[in-house]
């Protein structure tokens, strides 16, 4: 099966009935599926989790088993939806929605979905699963997301600056306000106050799918990584006109402008006598990859600025882990700021609005779990209720590592 899939475990030697709980987030480009897989042994009145829970501060509830799991991450190529369906068949995922509870005689299965696609292909998921999507806000998802990942999971944000990845210790008392930019075919950015306390301040339609759409077409690659790939290869000074390549190779000094500095995105491009075939697709995806970073960059700090904001998380599949472009971020913010904002990464820079869908099974009634977190690993209070959830990562640092967590099951 061609897709993007990327679980932790070998999905198919889970035994079915230990899967539950299945949330989408279907974009433009890709669509993020988020689930939750018991542990064989998992579902059993834990008393070492739930005194670990009172001892901080959190009710348990003494009528539910503690069932010990992890949640996995997988992804697909929106344009290959049918892969996605087929999957979530073959795994029989589907199953790990929810029934309707004011309802009780129906037999309908709800699985939460955010993103454009929870609208658009609503009626395929009923064609061919039949399941009906609960649509749930993409801008909330994201946010109930970012929130989760900042304050339950260890070593989530991290700053990327002159090829230095450093862990930020995030506390989560003093978690707000943040600029959240997200980074997906086109770009969100979120002021984000509180739980579910927030406002999307901008945006911009040069995002991740501008850097794919037309890397695409000026290349001919054939995937994403590919492009992402040759740009490691590329040198932009090329094809961007520098302020060198204007003023005779000096700086512009009086306005803070070295020689090196990007005058004109692509400028070169006009005045080199050159046909598309003369550039390397090397040097076209750097500097494609180098422009729309620095334009993100630019607007973000922009935006901070406008709210006084020190903080500015970035995440969407379009950065991808890539040094480059986190390279490239985190220098615009830094330039334009002159050092006072920063720009911090996230590991499941991609699932964040799948993981908001995922916690908003929280708020139904469910016959199977319900998405209580409680504590397993790392004491981090995750939500203003009182509810707890301890949270490891393990795998490699590739953004789609599985996270254990425990939920209460009824
Ligand atoms: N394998 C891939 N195929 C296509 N695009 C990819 C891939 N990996 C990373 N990307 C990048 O990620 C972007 C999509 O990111 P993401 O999944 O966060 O957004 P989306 O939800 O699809 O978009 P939107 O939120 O705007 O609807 C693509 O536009 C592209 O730049
Ligand atoms: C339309 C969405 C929200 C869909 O995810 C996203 O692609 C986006 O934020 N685009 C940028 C639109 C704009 O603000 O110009």
């Amino acid at each position: 099966m061609d897709h993007l899939a990327h679980v932790s475990n070998q999905p198919n030697s889970q035994p079915q009935s230990q899967i539950s709980h299945l949330a989408l987030d279907i974009g433009g480009s890709l669509i993020k599926l988020v689930y939750f897989c018991r542990y064989d042994d998992s579902c059993r009145d834990d008393d070492e989790l739930r005194s670990q829970n009172e001892s901080l501060g959190s009710k348990s509830d003494n009528s539910r088993p503690v069932l010990g799991g992890k949640l996995h991450f997988a992804k697909f190529e929106t344009s290959k939806i049918n892969d996605c369906l087929e999957f979530i068949h073959s795994m029989k995922l589907h199953l790990g929605g929810f029934h309707d509870c004011t309802a009780p005689s129906s037999d309908k299965i709800f699985i939460k979905a955010t993103g454009g696609g929870a609208y658009k292909f609503a009626d395929l998921f009923k064609e061919k699963l039949s399941v009906s999507l609960d649509k749930e806000d993409e801008m909330e998802c994201l946010v109930t997301g970012a929130n989760f990942l900042l304050k339950a999971v260890h070593q989530e944000a991290f700053t990327y600056l002159d090829g230095q990845k450093e862990f930020a210790q995030i506390d989560p008392n003093d978690l707000y306000p943040y600029l959240l930019v997200n980074i997906g075919s086109g770009v969100s950015m979120i002021k984000v106050d509180g739980d579910g306390k927030f406002e999307r301040v901008s945006g911009t339609s040069l995002g991740g799918g501008t850097f794919w759409g037309l890397g695409r077409l000026l290349t001919k690659c054939k995937n994403f990584d590919e492009l992402l790939e040759l740009s490691h290869q590329g040198n932009n000074r090329v094809i961007d006109m520098l302020v060198g390549d204007i003023y005779g190779g000096t700086d512009y000094a009086k306005i803070g402008l070295s020689a090196t500095t990007i005058a004109s995105s692509f400028g070169k491009a006009i005045s080199d006598n050159k046909e598309l075939v003369d550039y390397k697709p090397e040097d076209i995806s750097r500097s494609l990859l180098r422009m729309i970073s620095n334009n993100i960059g630019q607007i973000s700090y922009l935006n901070a600025l406008r709210f006084g904001l020190k903080r500015i998380f970035f995440a969407g599949f379009f950065i991808r882990g890539h040094a480059y472009t986190m390279d490239t971020i985190s220098v615009a913010v830094n330039f334009w700021s002159k050092g006072e904002a920063e720009a911090m990464f996230l590991r499941h820079e991609g699932f964040l609005g799948a993981l908001g869908a995922f916690m908003s099974y929280e708020k139904q009634c469910l016959d199977g779990l319900t998405v209580n977190k409680i504590p397993q690993r790392f004491p981090i209070s995750v939500s203003s209720a009182g509810n707890k959830i301890y949270c490891s990562m393990n795998g490699k640092s590739n953004g789609n590592e599985s996270i254990e967590c425990t939920v209460y099951g009824t």
